[in-house]
């Protein structure tokens, strides 16, 4: 960040000193605004986006203290730094405690507060850093459950030789954070990761995606293309659902990897590649393979070293890790204040089963988010709200259970858990509601 774009507010009733501590934090080219009042200050800082506030100990219209604490309570990222006279040191000191930054002594020089000002804006620039890499959608969360943490470690081992790797997991465990940091933990990380969904495409269109075509290679191609093969120059290919891929293009993938060139579509032209690929899937390839739909040799190809991903369920240990997590992120994303995550709202997510997994808790928790008018994410929200949308790897029986199961609590919340009321407005008899309630595993409040 440059010096005019960190913003600092100065704070004293003895308008010359702020004046002449402005033209001193000027002259190194910050933005400075000053402020003779604690209350008005306290106003500025919540309409703009200061990045540090200098403010003097000893006001008419209030002390040190109060000012930073209610500093902080509004802005807890916020730093303060404690302007104070000699005699005041034992206080300026009491203040750090509290959560100041560092202190500054009027009578000293002011290359002293200087500096104290650019480290600062060092740690913030620091902490910016760290929360951007943990906001982005690639950011791997570490883990407590052993299995997984086998994983990261046989991720690291594998990224440092050229092998090629096969994720397997349900939808949503992170196979692709996973692929993204074994391309960051290797010498390729200098080059490109790039993703293709196999699934996304129809078989000409995932061929044309991989390997490019030249300009009327066929009707539609306007424009040479460039395929994601030569894109992954130097890097790292991640084919993701590489199940969903046709014979057809596993046999000119296998070729690719034996021969390292690909040949644009409508070109004969071989255009050398070096890339390490990884694949996933979360189907089961042994059982394509009998069928029919998977090549045995590409998958032995592909597949020289394999991980699993466990499902979210059987990692419980990191969910309310996860649960914290998650709502930072996307809080900070959404600029929402910090939020407070209601007791019964933990409790009901850490024992929830996520058939859709950490993708699954994610949108969770962004809807309690979205749905949140006070700070506080509650367990009523989530479950008047559920939209019914689901992974698509349901039969429609297991999604009417789900409906089902949703419908049914929510009526039971409404009726306050009366039994008799509830099965009446469902239209069913007390006894059957007993079976649902056992069948569907539902969650009975006391
Ligand atoms: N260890 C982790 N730490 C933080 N976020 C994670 C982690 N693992 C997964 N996620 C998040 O969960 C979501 C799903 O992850 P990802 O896309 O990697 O799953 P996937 O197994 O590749 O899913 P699919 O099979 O559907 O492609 C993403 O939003 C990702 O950011």
């Amino acid at each position: 960040m440059k010096n005019e774009a960190f913003q600092i507010l100065v704070v004293d009733d003895e308008k010359a000193y702020s004046d002449s501590l402005s033209i001193i934090l000027r002259s190194e080219g910050y933005a400075v605004d000053t402020e003779t009042s604690s209350a008005k200050a306290l106003e500025m800082i919540g309409s703009k986006e200061y990045h540090l506030v200098i403010s003097d100990f000893m006001m008419e219209d209030m002390d040190g203290f109060e000012l930073l604490k209610m500093i902080k309570e509004k802005k807890k990222e916020l730093e303060v730094i404690i302007v104070t006279g000699y005699g005041s040191i034992k206080n300026a000191v009491e203040a750090m405690k509290k959560g100041a930054f560092s202190y500054y002594i009027k009578s000293h020089d002011p290359t002293e507060l200087l500096h104290e000002v650019s480290k600062v804006k060092r740690i913030r620039a620091l902490t910016e850093e760290v929360h951007q890499a943990s906001e982005s959608s690639r950011y791997l969360m570490r883990s407590k459950n052993k299995k997984m943490q086998e994983i990261i470690e046989m991720a690291e081992k594998v990224a440092q030789s050229d092998t090629n790797v096969l994720l397997l997991g349900e939808s949503g465990v992170g196979k692709e954070v996973i692929a993204n940091y074994i391309h960051e933990q290797s010498n390729r990380k200098f080059y490109q990761f790039i993703p293709v969904n196999c699934r996304s495409y129809s078989k000409t269109l995932l061929e044309s995606e991989l390997f490019g075509h030249e300009k009327g290679a066929y009707t539609g191609a306007t424009e040479t293309r460039i395929g994601k093969v030569e894109s992954a120059q130097g890097g790292t290919l991640f084919l993701d659902e590489i199940g969903d891929a046709t014979l057809d293009t596993q046999i000119k993938l296998l070729r690719v990897l034996d021969a390292k060139y690909i040949e644009r579509i409508g070109s004969n032209e071989h255009i050398d590649v070096d890339f390490r690929l990884i694949c996933a899937t979360n189907q089961g390839l042994k059982e394509q393979i009998q069928q029919g739909e998977f090549r045995e040799d590409f998958f032995y190809r592909i597949s020289t070293f394999t991980l699993e991903i466990p499902a979210l369920r059987e990692r419980q240990e990191d969910i309310e890790e996860m649960v914290r997590f998650f709502v930072k992120q996307i809080s900070r994303k959404m600029d929402k204040q910090a939020l407070d995550i209601e007791p019964e709202l933990m409790t009901y997510l850490l024992k929830y089963s996520y058939p859709g997994n950490i993708r699954e808790l994610k949108n969770i928790i962004e809807r309690l988010i979205v749905l949140s008018s006070d700070g506080i994410l509650r367990k009523k929200d989530l479950l008047a709200n559920q939209q019914h949308s689901y992974s698509l790897e349901y039969t429609l029986k297991e999604v009417r259970a789900q409906a089902e199961k949703a419908y049914i609590e929510q009526m039971l919340r409404h009726m306050d858990g009366h039994l008799s009321e509830t099965a009446n407005r469902l239209g069913i008899t007390r006894r059957q509601l007993f079976n649902k309630i056992g069948q569907l595993n539902i969650y009975v409040e006391k």
